[in-house]
């Protein structure tokens, strides 16, 4: 067929845009017009014509793989499939860290490893469903992320020294009186070694230091040492696994054509968190931790500088260092550190060393609380209350699941204290009741918290949940910095105004509840109504956990969705409320929205236990988690300080539920308001044949009011936690609940992440920020990374 001339341009100029070289688009065209018309290559921006071209491309990729030994596998049928089960099945196991120092890292400076998403522009999209290199992408990619713990201080050599401003970067009002400056006076460093006491000596003593063999950690040196412990360690049989899939994927991922970034159109989904709301529910684990798995304790080498601070306190406190530490071994003086250390960094902490006998646990004890007695902050722990009773005569405090709080608690000499305490009060105060207008006020400056937050922060450093959250939610202790006073933890969603938001018994039909169960659902013979959503079988696992196959599915849904984001429905289409967010004067139809696997938890109307194994979310936070200043700029981050395993529950996304209409209002009052953080759409059903009360969906805000999950950063495609829908009160999925669980194991002291789903290259999308997640995969990275410190 003799083609136009002006459209063969056309379509080459189209393809060109595509990246699509001009003689293999005429060589496609070519072959296509044998069994195409002209008219429908040319439809829709020439969608067909990309279509084949791209058909094209994977199968002469596919072809001279396959002659590749190293690939072939990659290529065929079955290997996709083990390559994607090797990659899901990796999320579940527990390996060591791997060093960033290898290609990722080389990557991730080069930044020419950008792997795009399956493009789209203008209603063309670029593959098919038959293309599975997308699915290999995917398999392998996350996978050697699984150890790229990208978080702390341990990666990366880079400078922060920009880095280094207070963590004022994204917070309106934070107190820039409290520069790291005032840190590098705690900047020790400590020496062990053949030494029969702690020393701790000052950056400036410098003779005496020379003297001294042992690690001179700095608490805020402007370049720290980032390098992993493990770097430089023989390969493992899992890290050759690992590094063989790294190998297949990056030759997969050299093939695959990385298209311009304006051509990337997913849509936009403004749903980049979610979280629930909780009701905060005392759960065995979280009121006793010593029952809770023990695994978060630091190591010295890990966090010097907070022993560093513990030493000082000792060294210069006379009263504490000689008397409580005689008769400990070095040893024994170390461990007690160590325990300290972590009590210094996570104001709260367990004792746990089985070497210990008993009275020198006490001992133990006595230094803590020696130690947090001079700075008014404690921590409580079962173990310790009870140790304490021993010694100082207070006894442990009784919990009332009911009523969410502790009852009785004592105060320092043993006084009961009749009326409810809340956990944080305890938790914060080693159950001595002190308030002073929810203010935490160190005695002494010249530690951690060496701030102005007696005057200026509302928010308690060593529990920013004041108290709504079962356990607390500490800021990191190396921060110097505050939170912003214009944010409010809540551990439960709040109506702004007018969401139509009503929980009632009458609305939940029998058959949707289990009203005549008892005790455990999950110890049932028969799964009981409420596991019909999940096909009749429960979500979660004993160990409160979601099951594999949940995740699994989970898993691959989302990833279904980041590929071929347009084989999901939208019943709005036109008008779907999340194209009308963004700022544009035409609004595109909508390319669909993920249809989202809801997990249902027994609730009221259903005659189980409040500690029923299919009551997660409700049961609010159980692990302990942190805030903490992120690296490379991301502003405050979440990070574990204990290892999770893959499907454990993390927080809910909680916010103020508005209506679309507030949204939109917000949206347009400020400037810029909803750069951070970013409202979360309740769009799960979406694409469902449910239809929506007032045809929107509702959106969760966190910016004002929110809790733990607004912290949590953004990382392009192998984030660490998942969203799941989770109805609890209601079956109606107006509102429903959003929960973040770990998609793989996650280490202790990993940041976590989540994947906000945002098309950084949407010009019309509400800008969003400059991404520095340091995925390989990073969507938004068009920066070096020099330029992120
Ligand atoms: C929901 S908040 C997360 C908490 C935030 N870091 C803070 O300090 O409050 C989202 C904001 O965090 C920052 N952020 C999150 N992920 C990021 C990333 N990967 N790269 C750069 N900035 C990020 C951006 O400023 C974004 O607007």
């Amino acid at each position: 067929m003799q083609v136009d001339k002006t459209k063969k341009k056309q379509a080459l100029a189209a393809m060109k845009k595509l990246q699509l070289k001009e003689k293999f688009v005429l060589s496609v065209l070519k072959d296509a017009l044998k069994s195409h018309t002209w008219d429908t290559l040319e439809a829709d921006n020439f969608n067909l014509l990309a279509d084949l071209a791209f058909q094209r491309q994977a199968d002469q990729e596919k072809h001279t793989t396959i002659d590749s030994q190293e690939g072939q596998q990659l290529y065929e049928d079955d290997g996709i499939d083990a390559l994607y089960d090797h990659h899901v099945d990796a999320r579940f196991e527990h390996k060591p860290m791997r060093s960033m120092e290898t290609s990722e890292k080389r990557s991730f400076e080069a930044g020419t490893s950008s792997f795009c998403k399956r493009p789209k522009q203008d209603g063309i999209e670029i593959g098919s469903k038959t293309n599975t290199v997308a699915d290999v992408f995917y398999g392998p990619a996350s996978e050697p992320l699984r150890h790229a713990k990208f978080d702390s201080s341990e990666k990366l050599e880079l400078d922060f020294s920009n880095d280094a401003a207070p963590p004022c970067g994204n917070l309106p009002s934070f107190n820039v009186n409290n520069s790291r400056a005032s840190c590098s006076a705690i900047k020790y460093d400590l020496h062990l070694q053949n030494r029969s006491d702690f020393q701790v000596k000052s950056e400036t003593d410098h003779e005496q230091d020379h003297n001294l063999g042992g690690t001179a950690n700095t608490l805020n040196s402007h370049k720290p040492d980032f390098k992993l412990a493990s770097s430089g360690r023989k390969l493992s049989e899992g890290d050759k696994l690992q590094e063989e899939a790294l190998a297949g994927w990056n030759l997969l991922r050299d093939k695959q054509k990385c298209f311009s970034q304006h051509k990337r159109g997913k849509p936009e989904n403004l749903s980049p968190f979610i979280e629930n709301n909780s009701k905060p529910q005392l759960c065995a684990t979280s009121l006793d931790p010593c029952l809770a798995k023990e695994n978060g304790s630091t190591s010295v080498e890990e966090n010097p500088a907070a022993l560093n601070l513990i030493m000082e306190n000792y060294s210069s406190s006379s009263d504490t260092s000689e008397s409580d530490t005689a008769g400990l071994s070095n040893t024994d003086k170390l461990a007690v550190s160590k325990e300290c250390s972590t009590v210094a960094e996570n104001k709260l902490r367990i004792s746990k060393d089985k070497e210990f006998s008993h009275e020198r646990e006490l001992k133990q004890i006595n230094l803590k609380i020696e130690y947090q007695g001079e700075r008014s902050c404690q921590v409580f722990d079962r173990r310790e209350a009870s140790c304490a009773t021993e010694s100082k005569n207070l006894s442990l405090p009784s919990v009332d699941p009911i009523t969410d709080g502790v009852k009785g608690g004592l105060v320092a000499d043993g006084t009961a204290q009749q009326d409810t305490l809340s956990i944080c009060e305890l938790d914060c105060l080693n159950g001595v009741r002190v308030k002073q207008d929810h203010l935490w006020v160190p005695k002494k400056k010249g530690i951690s918290f060496d701030l102005d937050v007696e005057s200026t922060s509302r928010h308690n450093p060593l529990d920013i949940s004041r108290g709504e959250e079962n356990i607390p939610i500490p800021l990191a202790g190396d921060v110097v910095g505050n939170l912003s006073p214009e944010f409010y933890y809540t551990s439960k969603c709040v109506i702004y105004q007018n969401a139509p938001v009503t929980f009632s018994l009458a609305k939940v039909p029998e058959d949707e509840c289990c009203s005549s169960c008892f005790g455990d659902c999950l110890n049932s013979p028969i799964a009981c109504a409420c596991s019909k959503e999940t096909g009749g079988e429960y979500a979660y696992n004993a160990d409160g956990c979601l099951h594999d196959w949940f995740l699994r599915k989970a898993i691959k849904e989302k990833i279904r969705w980041d590929v071929y984001p347009r084989d999901y429905y939208c019943p709005s289409m036109s008008s779907c409320p999340i194209e009308r967010l963004k700022y544009v004067r035409k609004i595109e139809s909508c390319k669909g929205h993920l249809l989202r696997k809801f997990v249902k938890e027994c609730w009221r109307k259903c005659g189980c236990d409040k500690r029923c194994g299919n009551r997660v979310v409700q049961r609010g936070i159980s692990r302990r988690l942190e805030v903490f200043w992120a690296p490379h700029g991301k502003g405050w981050g979440v990070r574990t300080l204990e290892n999770l395993p893959a499907g454990a529950f993390v927080c809910e996304y909680v916010g103020e539920i508005l209506t679309h209409e507030e949204l939109e209002g917000r949206k347009m009052s400020k400037s810029g308001y909803l750069k951070q953080p970013f409202p979360l759409l309740l769009d799960a059903d979406l694409c469902s044949d449910h239809v929506l009360k007032n045809g929107e969906p509702l959106c969760l805000d966190s910016t004002h009011y929110g809790n733990i999950a607004r912290f949590i950063n953004h990382r392009c495609y192998d984030a660490n936690v998942l969203d799941i829908p989770i109805l609890i009160e209601s079956t109606d999925r107006h509102y429903y609940h959003v929960a973040y669980f770990t998609n793989r194991v996650v280490e202790v002291r990993e940041e976590l992440t989540w994947d906000y789903e945002i098309d950084f290259d949407d010009k019309h999308s509400l800008k969003a920020f400059q991404c520095r997640c340091g995925s390989r995969f990073c969507r938004g990275r068009d920066y070096k990374l020099s330029e992120i410190s």
